[in-house]
């Protein structure tokens, strides 16, 4: 919550009404007003500088009822009406079916689709690949649960967005979100990752839909602050499935770095974005898929499609269904001898270091 100030400091912007707060990202001593407004101007500029969107297009807000994605939602209401952007904007949802978690942060997401008058589609993991977090859970362990409901994921918002007939997602990944990938890449030695993850607007390979991140200079504080004074109805428990082991390490070694220098999360990013890499040739083994029988796939050279369930790829059998083909093996050995084997999740790490 809110840093304390002394209580006859005057706003530094206004410097009319008493500062209730210390900016997270600067330090400033600002009352709750020019804090609100402040924050919203940013994005604005961000949205402006990069030209993240054109008058009349359809936007799909990723929508997880969590504090990120629920105050995107509010300030691009805001934003869409105070200068006329002429979005029409649409709450998208990926039930990933995690009983306890996932249900309770719907039911918010669809309180805030009346409180911001914003359509709102629901796609689930079940509907389109036929199992639920939980049950991959159940059949692969937690260990590797991250990296099956980012793959999954992000394929889920690409397909609800087609379904849509919209070609450009938002998310609510924030500044922290960003220098602890940064971070990330660089204590994994995986550099040829770092320069895409400070990207602002990506797209998937073969995908139709592109992804922008608007808070991509937004503090996370400041998020919550935001959330905070205007009173946002969000859900704020934690995914039931712990995060990722090295991430939060990232994470914690980030926030322990902000506390002693607020301004290191922007730098990180800057940094980033510096970091111009010497762009490899690709090779045929750089873009081989791993099967779950250990044999390889090359890439696809005649057409974008998932041999297997039709979806854009350019290798012949996406990400996901890589993963999936993982789990049934997985499933049925499970059935025939009772025994869990870890077979699915030495395809993950397999996977995670290939490049598709
Ligand atoms: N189930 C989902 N449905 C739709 N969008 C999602 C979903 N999960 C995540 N996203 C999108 O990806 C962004 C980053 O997700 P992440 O899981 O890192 O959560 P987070 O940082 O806790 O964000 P939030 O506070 O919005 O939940 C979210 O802000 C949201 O825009």
């Amino acid at each position: 919550m809110p840093s304390a100030v002394k209580i006859n400091a005057l706003c530094e912007l206004c410097h009319c009404r008493k500062a209730v707060m210390r900016r997270p990202k600067n330090l400033q001593k600002l009352c709750k007003e020019c804090f609100i407004h402040v924050f919203e101007t940013e994005i604005h500029r961000t949205i402006q500088r990069e030209h993240l969107f054109y008058r009349g297009e359809s936007v799909a807000i990723g929508a997880s009822g969590g504090k990120d994605s629920t105050v995107l939602a509010a300030v691009m209401k805001t934003l869409n009406e105070r200068y006329d952007y002429g979005l029409h904007l649409i709450l998208l949802s990926i039930d990933e079916g995690i009983v306890g978690y996932r249900d309770d942060s719907l039911a918010t997401v669809k309180r805030n689709q009346s409180q911001y008058e914003m359509p709102l589609e629901i796609v689930s993991y079940k509907q389109l690949y036929d199992w639920t977090m939980d049950e991959i859970v159940a059949c692969s362990g937690i260990k590797s649960s991250c990296t099956y409901c980012g793959v999954l994921r992000r394929q889920a918002l690409d397909r609800g967005a087609l379904k849509l007939e919209v070609h450009h997602v938002i998310t609510g990944h924030n500044a922290d979100d960003m220098a602890e990938t940064v971070l990330l890449n660089i204590l994994r030695g995986d550099t040829a990752r770092i320069e895409q993850s400070v990207n602002i607007t990506t797209n998937s390979q073969g995908s139709p839909v592109k992804r922008s991140k608007p808070f991509k200079y937004a503090y996370e504080k400041e998020i919550v602050l935001y959330a905070h004074y205007r009173k946002l109805d969000y859900f704020s428990t934690e995914c039931t499935y712990a995060p990722e082991a090295f991430r939060g390490t990232a994470r914690t070694l980030l926030k322990n770095l902000e506390l002693v220098r607020p301004s290191c999360i922007l730098d990180i990013i800057h940094s980033g974005e510096q970091l111009k890499l010497k762009h490899k040739r690709r090779n045929a083994s750089s873009e081989m898929e791993v099967r779950s029988n250990g044999s390889v796939s090359l890439p696809n050279k005649d057409g974008n499609r998932c041999e297997r369930c039709g979806y854009l790829s350019t290798n012949r059998i996406c990400k996901a269904c890589i993963l999936l083909e993982g789990l049934e093996i997985n499933r049925a050995k499970v059935q025939i001898d009772g025994t869990s084997v870890d077979g699915a999740a030495k395809l993950t790490k397999t996977l995670e270091h290939l490049a598709f």
